[in-house]
């Protein structure tokens, strides 16, 4: 026989889950401290956790030895091969035996401690309120109906037999008494009354309708304890037997019957009020439990309403929460809705853009390829300009130096004759102030001599034609002077004028490339390659186009005016056409004076001296115009027509 590891243990006695005690309600500490105190061996600590009093408790040894301390040789533990699971279904038997909620073996080695504790805290408290180790013999014997010799001590071979009954019911009392009396047949009996014993041989033996109780059994039977011994079965059958046989015999042994029957009821009764007590006594742990219980559910009730006003407010702040976080989903979606138009616009635009963008590149790269090719045929002509400017800085640098030391020699010689030349001045000076001196003192000497003219005229008109004749010598003098400087600086002279570009001609075209202030000119020929694509000049002066008529003039108006001293001076104008040799020498307007050329200058210039210098030279101006053309000369001014020639 095994005991069932079934969990619910409702309808026997055991726990049911729904109605437990949670194991934080139970005590350990007391329940060690009860423990300790019942086994003093034990020494357990008191701190001691779930699991460590289920190490102390799961061979069943403590169990049993709690059971037998309060009711020694109620469990046998001997001779068991395993005496942990052995021992447990003693202890568990022995819980039934006594009609007190137990836990099931599955529990206590599963770790499942909530039953095993309330177990042990039940089987506590049924001690304590029976008043220790000597209800549980009295709660035995009440609930099995055994002699009261059994409370006051009992064989343990007749105990052992006990702990190996039937699951048990405190509710089943009929179950379990049949249960007794089938598995402690020999236990009963030998508790039993020998009034008992009969009786029972005598149902045993007769088994037919008409049992033969005689009166002297009955009488025998009604003397000794074999009633209060016998199963409440035996008794009720006892009952309908007699009532069986009075009914058939119908003799006058019905007051003896009566008397058993009262008698059987009067043990009935007793078992009833025992049952009561028990069930009394259930009744007030379960009602002290369920004040506990109620305790503790008002104390969760209050925590749960205090939880409940916490939890109302965080859902409501959750609540709150969630329509704010709506409220900025939606916001967000709107905004996600507007960035998706905006990206897309952006998208279309940048497409645009980049669509324009690679147009723009590749014409630019287009330009940058023809640039880059016209560059490169640039970089080569300006590479090429580059070697022949250097080709004519060298031969403009041999060229200076040549110059240059031309010119030292040239400097050297003009400063040997400028110094000659300012002797020549200084005493030309010293020679116009003697002359001048001569001139005053003649003056003075005239004046004297005019105031004596009268006197002696002859005399003084010599002296002045002396001095007249002193003051030619001096201009003659000046006039040679004059003329050897004029020499000095050349009797060939060469001057060019640049003509500015006519209204409507490119400025770009220009062949000159450097003018420079000692009567350089560098001309170009684009058409030319090398050395001859560009031709140097040497010119006593270069006019650039900017150059007015009078500056021109002024260059020419010393030799001009030496004419006026006898010299032969001529001045022409070479050119291609157009070059502009009319507007030099003509200029372009005679009404304006400042527009006229060197022809009209030179006049002016003749005349204005020598009507200065008329009162004491007389100069006769003739004129000449010839044209050489095809090497013909032809005067112009010829009366005789067009078709003289001259000579
Ligand atoms: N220095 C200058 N400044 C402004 N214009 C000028 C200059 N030189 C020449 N010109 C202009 O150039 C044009 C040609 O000049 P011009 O008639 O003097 O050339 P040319 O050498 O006499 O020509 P051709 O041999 O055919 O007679 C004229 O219109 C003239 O006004």
């Amino acid at each position: 026989m095994d005991i069932s590891p079934e969990r619910s243990l409702s309808e026997n006695g055991g726990y049911d889950r729904s109605n437990e005690a949670h194991a934080d309600d139970v005590n350990i500490q007391s329940l060690v401290e009860w423990l300790n105190h019942a086994l003093p061996h034990l020494n357990m600590p008191l701190d001691a956790s779930e699991e460590e009093l289920r190490a102390y408790l799961i061979d069943g040894t403590v169990l049993c030895s709690i059971l037998n301390k309060f009711c020694p040789g109620l469990v046998e533990m001997r001779g068991s091969s395993e005496p942990g699971p052995e021992n447990i279904r003693k202890f568990l038997a022995a819980m039934d035996e006594m009609a007190l909620p137990r836990f099931v073996l599955a529990d206590i080695q599963e770790g499942y401690m909530e039953p095993v504790l309330q177990c042990l805290v039940t089987l506590k408290t049924h001690i304590e309120f029976n008043g220790g180790k000597e209800s549980i013999r009295e709660h035995l014997r009440r609930r099995w109906n055994l002699p009261k010799e059994f409370s006051e001590g009992i064989d343990n071979s007749q105990v052992d037999t006990m702990t190996y009954g039937e699951n048990s019911s405190i509710y089943g009392e009929v179950r379990q008494r049949d249960s007794f009396d089938n598995k402690y047949g020999s236990a009963s009996a030998a508790l039993a009354h020998d009034g008992l014993h009969k009786l029972s041989e005598m149902f045993q033996q007769n088994q037919g309708p008409y049992t033969d109780i005689s009166e002297s059994n009955i009488l025998e039977l009604m003397k000794s304890n074999g009633l209060d011994n016998a199963s409440t079965r035996t008794l009720f059958s006892l009952v309908n037997r007699i009532l069986e046989e009075s009914i058939e015999r119908r003799n006058g042994h019905v007051h003896h019957m009566a008397h058993i029957v009262k008698k059987v009821v009067q043990v009935i009764e007793q078992r009833v009020s025992t049952l009561a007590v028990n069930l009394k006594d259930q009744n007030n742990l379960y009602k002290v439990r369920l004040g506990k219980c109620q305790s503790r559910i008002k104390v969760l009730e209050t925590l749960a309403a205090g939880t409940t006003e916490e939890i109302q407010i965080e859902k409501t702040k959750i609540e709150e929460k969630k329509k704010l976080e709506e409220q900025e989903l939606l916001r967000t979606k709107q905004e996600k809705i507007h960035s998706d138009i905006e990206n897309s616009t952006l998208k279309h635009e940048l497409e645009t853009a980049k669509k324009t963008h690679e147009e723009h590149c590749l014409l630019l790269q287009v330009q940058a390829e023809e640039t880059e090719v016209e560059l490169e045929k640039k970089l080569k002509e300006l590479e090429c300009f580059l070697a022949e400017s250097k080709k004519r800085v060298k031969e403009l640098e041999s060229f200076s130096k040549s110059k240059s030391q031309r010119w030292k020699s040239k400097e050297g010689y003009y400063r040997s004759f400028i110094d000659y030349q300012s002797r020549a001045l200084q005493e030309l000076r010293a020679a116009a102030d003697s002359v001048k001196h001569e001139i005053l003192k003649a003056k003075r000497s005239y004046t004297e001599e005019f105031n004596f003219l009268g006197r002696i005229d002859c005399v003084k008109l010599k002296g002045l034609a002396d001095a007249a004749a002193n003051y030619h010598s001096v201009l003659a003098e000046n006039r040679r002077l004059y003329n050897e400087v004029q020499d000095l600086k050349g009797n060939i002279r060469v001057y060019c004028r640049i003509r500015p570009f006519l209204p409507g001609q490119s400025k770009k075209r220009t062949a000159v490339e450097y003018i420079g202030e000692n009567g350089e000119l560098i001309i170009s020929n684009p058409s030319k390659q090398g050395k001859d694509s560009s031709r140097l000049f040497k010119l006593n002066k270069v006019f650039g186009p900017a150059a007015t008529q009078e500056e021109v003039f002024l260059d020419t108006q010393p030799l001009i005016r030496s004419v006026l001293d006898g010299y032969n001076v001529c001045i022409f104008a070479y050119g291609q056409t157009g070059s502009g040799k009319t507007y030099t020498m003509s200029g372009p307007n005679m009404t304006s004076q400042e527009d006229w050329g060197v022809n009209y200058r030179a006049l002016h210039d003749l005349f204005q001296i020598s009507q200065n210098r008329k009162s004491s030279i007389s100069y006769e101006v003739g004129v000449q115009m010839v044209e050489i053309y095809n090497e013909q000369v032809r005067d112009l001014l010829s009366s005789d027509g067009p078709h003289r020639r001259y000579p």
